[in-house]
């Protein structure tokens, strides 16, 4: 299996069928690494299942899910790819330390202690490191989480809708996280259907029912579509109704017209 240079992710022509909806259809798709990749779109536009087939849990129809080199869900990517859920996905009757020392366990890391010590430096918890995860607050708690999928080091992180609830001040320092991850040279995924968390995204891919929308840095669409938001580049761009950019250049055969 060959891996594109500079790719964490590579997703070609995927196709999602979910109960009677095509909840992906035809989607490419790069992930870089050392950089944050926000995945934007509506309710329903499909980022959760592009982020499951980027996992491995997602049946697909048609075309191909490689990661860091591998097929999604491949064993050997067991540590290498660290998943941040919606719901918290730590035990709220252990500490913070307790929870951290567990999952680096099970992931078999050679030292917890020092694993454990470095993820609780990266999302800045020491303080509550002997607090029941149960008493955090919600912004400590979306911090917990994210260190557990900091352990064993992975090359790339996923994060489905990291911020949701969480208020301005947390958004933006955990935001800061996700940059000082992608600057130790991490892929980081970030889904959002919040449009104005597109600006701290280096490359953005917008979808929309089930198709890329469009793709580029925040700038790039910001410019295409004579926009001064990332909410209203959206909305010209679902008028404009295709994918007019990005590393393939247009693709209206596989990603637009969105319907
Ligand atoms: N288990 C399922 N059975 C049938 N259809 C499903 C299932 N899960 C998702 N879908 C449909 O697939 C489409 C994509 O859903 P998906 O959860 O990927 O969207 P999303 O962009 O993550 O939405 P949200 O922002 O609301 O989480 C939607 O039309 C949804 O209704």
């Amino acid at each position: 299996m060959t891996r594109t240079s500079g790719s964490a992710v590579d997703v070609r022509g995927l196709r999602v069928v979910r109960g009677s909806t095509t909840a992906l259809d035809g989607v490419d798709v790069r992930v870089a690494e050392g950089a944050i990749t926000g995945l934007l779109g509506p309710s329903g536009s499909g980022k959760t299942t592009l982020i499951r087939s980027i996992l491995g849990v997602q049946v697909t129809a048609a075309g191909s899910v490689t990661v860091l080199g591998h097929p999604a869900g491949s064993g050997a990517l067991r540590r290498e790819v660290g998943y941040v859920t919606q719901a918290p996905s730590v035990y709220p009757d252990l500490t913070v330390a307790e929870n951290l020392r567990y999952f680096a366990r099970v992931l078999g890391v050679p030292d917890v202690r020092a694993d454990v010590e470095r993820v609780l430096d990266v999302v800045d918890l020491h303080e509550q490191r002997r607090q029941l995860t149960a008493t955090l607050s919600g912004g400590q708690a979306s911090r917990v989480n994210l260190a557990a999928a900091l352990l064993g080091t992975p090359h790339l992180v996923v994060l489905d809708e990291p911020t949701v609830g969480l208020d301005p001040v947390l958004r933006d320092s955990l935001w800061g996280t996700f940059s000082e991850i992608a600057a130790t040279g991490t892929a980081v995924l970030v889904s959002s259907h919040v449009m104005d968390e597109a600006v701290r995204c280096d490359h953005l891919i917008l979808l929309r029912a089930g198709r890329v929308l469009a793709r580029g840095t925040p700038a790039e669409l910001l410019i295409r579509t004579g926009t001064d938001s990332a909410e209203q580049a959206f909305l010209a761009l679902v008028r404009q109704g295709h994918d007019t950019g990005g590393r393939d250049g247009p693709r209206p055969d596989r990603d637009g017209p969105a319907s």
